[in-house]
C-alpha cells in the first residue's frame, strides 16, 4: 500500500533528512515511527503528502508512483490520506459537526451524504452531544478527536498521525490510542509518529525506528527503545 524504495531528502540548505529509505507497509497495518527529534519522521511523512518531494528514490501509494505526479494531481493523493497533528489545526468559528462537514464540503460531496455522514462518524469518536459546540468549548482529548472525526470523514485508506497524542495528558492519550486502534480494526492503514514510549510498548504494534535519517529499526511487536540504544 505505501512504499519507500531508496527514498532520501535532501533540502536546499543541504541538510540530509533522510537517507536511502526503504519501507514496505500493507494494507491494514499500524505502524509506529519513533525517534529523537531531528531523526526525519516530519520529513517522512511530508514526503508522503507531498509537501515535499524526494531528491532520491521513489514513494509508492497503492502502487502509484506519487514522486511522479503532477502538482495539480496532488489533492487526489491527498484524498487518500487523512492527517491528524499534534495542535489539533480546527477552524475556530466553525461548531464541530461544521468542522467535520467541511472536511466533505471541500471535496464536494452531496449534502445529503455529508448529512448522513457526519453523525455517524461523530457518534464513533463519541461526540455526538458536542456537534453544537465551538473548540473554544472542547477539552484537549475531544479537540483531537474531532480532529480525527475530520481525518476520516472521507474515509481514506490510509490514516497519518503526527504526534497526536502530544498535547495530551496520559489518560487522555490513550482515549486518543482507543480511537485509532478502532478506526484501524475498520481497516485503514495508520502510521503514527511519536515519542510517547508507554504508548508504543504497550500497544505492541509493527515499530520503525529511525535515526539521522535512516531507518535503524523495523519490528513486528516492537517497543519505543531496543535494548542497545536509548532514543
Ligand atoms: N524545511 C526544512 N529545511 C531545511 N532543513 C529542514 C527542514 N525541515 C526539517 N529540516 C531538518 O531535517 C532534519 C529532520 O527533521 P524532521 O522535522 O523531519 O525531524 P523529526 O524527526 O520530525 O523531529 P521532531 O521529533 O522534533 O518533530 C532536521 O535536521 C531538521 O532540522
Amino acid at each position: 500500500m505505501i512504499k519507500f524504495t531508496n527514498t532520501g531528502k535532501e533540502y536546499k540548505n543541504g541538510v540530509k533528512a533522510l537517507s536511502n529509505i526503504n519501507l514496505n507497509i500493507k494494507k491494514g497495518e499500524f505502524v509506529f515511527i519513533v525517534g529523537p527529534s531531528g531523526a526525519g519522521k516530519s520529513t517522512l511523512i511530508k514526503l508522503l503528502l507531498k509537501e515535499e518531494d524526494p531528491t532520491e528514490g521513489k514513494i509508492y501509494l497503492n502502487d502509484m508512483d506519487i514522486t511522479k505526479v503532477k502538482n495539480r494531481r496532488i489533492p487526489f493523493i491527498r484524498r487518500n490520506i487523512g492527517v491528524v497533528f499534534q495542535d489539533f489545526r480546527l477552524l475556530p468559528n466553525k461548531t464541530v459537526y461544521e468542522n467535520v462537514a467541511f472536511a466533505m464540503e471541500i471535496i464536494g460531496a452531496h449534502p445529503k451524504e455529508i448529512r448522513r455522514r457526519v453523525p455517524m462518524i461523530l457518534s464513533m469518536v463519541d461526540l455526538s452531544k458536542k456537534a453544537d459546540c465551538y473548540p473554544d468549548q472542547l477539552s484537549g482529548g475531544e479537540h483531537q478527536r474531532v480532529s480525527i472525526a475530520r481525518s476520516i470523514v472521507n474515509n481514506p485508506p490510509v490514516l497519518i498521525a503526527d504526534e497526536p497524542t502530544g498535547n495530551l495528558d496520559p489518560e487522555t492519550a490513550w482515549e486518543i490510542m482507543k480511537v485509532l486502534r478502532e478506526i484501524n480494526r475498520r481497516g485503514t492503514t495508520i502510521l503514527m509518529a511519536t515519542h510517547a514510549k508507554d504508548i508504543v510498548d504497550s500497544m505492541k504494534k509493527r515499530v520503525v525506528a529511525i535515526e539521522a535519517g535512516k531507518v535503524v529499526r523495523d519490528e513486528e511487536k516492537g517497543g519505543y527503545e531496543n535494548e542497545v540504544s536509548n532514543i
